[in-house]
């Protein structure tokens, strides 16, 4: 099975050298959407569904804040020199696959049945809403999180396991940024106080160190106006290659 998925992609050009230089044209500078509809979403492929785009379920709080960071983002056309793009949206999708060259071909013929465990719950607003901006240099990252009420731990607030995936997913992301495919190899986390079930909170991931495989990931959950601390982490993630991650 896995010498079989190995040949698949190494036909469909799904290499590691070539998917990190992807990921790095692909999702680097503020040009991003255009890169990604012109060299990461081939023409063969149909444009897979973007997650990380509004939808009704979004509050006031969430909406708010997606407009800020999406206005943070925006490319100044007037002469060469680019403003006011300090944050770039990263589009989301169902499976991380997606993001490769025939990806949403390579998802229906690999476990066509799986989702990304943040992306799975289908009725909008109920599980994970979240949008990640990232910064050009890419040492930072900031997601803005709606908990829905199918994440609920203690009654009215929102369970450790859905906020170790959310911060998995931030940090995950940030890492696979600078030099994906990655894993997570420690994730540690402190929860300081509750998330309200239903509220938007920010999250923060910072770039500590890179030491050859190794990339150590901080984050913190806070209250949308920083006021209160919810929860702070730790994460190193570990490069591998594309075989690794078939032959689990
Ligand atoms: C596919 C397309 C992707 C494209 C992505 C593009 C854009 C991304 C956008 C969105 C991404 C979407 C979603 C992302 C969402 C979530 C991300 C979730 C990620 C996960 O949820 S993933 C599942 C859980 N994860 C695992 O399932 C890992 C299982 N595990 C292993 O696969 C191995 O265990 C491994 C590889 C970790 C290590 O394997 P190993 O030991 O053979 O590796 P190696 O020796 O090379 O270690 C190298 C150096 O790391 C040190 N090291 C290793 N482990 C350590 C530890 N635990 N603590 C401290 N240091 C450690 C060593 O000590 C050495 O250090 P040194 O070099 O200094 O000696």
């Amino acid at each position: 099975m896995a010498q079989s998925l190995g040949r698949l992609f190494t036909l469909l050009s799904f290499r590691k050298t070539h998917l990190s230089r992807q990921c790095v044209q692909v999702l680097s500078g503020t040009t991003l959407k255009r890169t990604l509809m012109m060299r990461a979403v081939p023409i063969l492929s149909p444009k897979p569904r973007d997650f990380s785009l509004p939808n009704p379920s979004w509050g006031e709080e969430m909406m708010r804040l997606y407009n800020y960071y999406s206005s943070q983002s925006e490319v100044e056309t007037e002469g060469e020199e680019e403003q006011g793009s300090q944050w770039t949206r990263l589009p989301s999708y169902n499976r991380s696959l997606k993001y490769a060259i025939g990806g949403v071909y390579l998802s229906k013929i690999i476990q066509s049945k799986a989702r990304l465990f943040t992306r799975n719950i289908k009725h909008p607003g109920a599980g994970f809403e979240y949008v990640v901006f990232f910064t050009k240099d890419k040492q930072r990252c900031v997601c803005i999180f709606q908990a829905g009420h199918l994440l609920e731990g203690p009654p009215g607030h929102v369970h450790g396991g859905a906020i170790a995936t959310i911060i998995d997913t931030v940090t995950g992301t940030h890492a696979s940024l600078l030099c994906a495919p990655v894993v997570t190899a420690n994730l540690n986390i402190n929860y300081r106080s509750p998330i309200p079930l239903g509220s938007t909170v920010l999250i923060e991931s910072t770039l500590d160190e890179q030491e050859g495989k190794k990339t150590f990931i901080s984050c913190k959950i806070t209250s949308t106006d920083g006021s209160k601390l919810h929860t702070e982490a730790t994460a190193l993630f570990v490069s591998v290659s594309v075989s690794h991650l078939l032959r689990g």
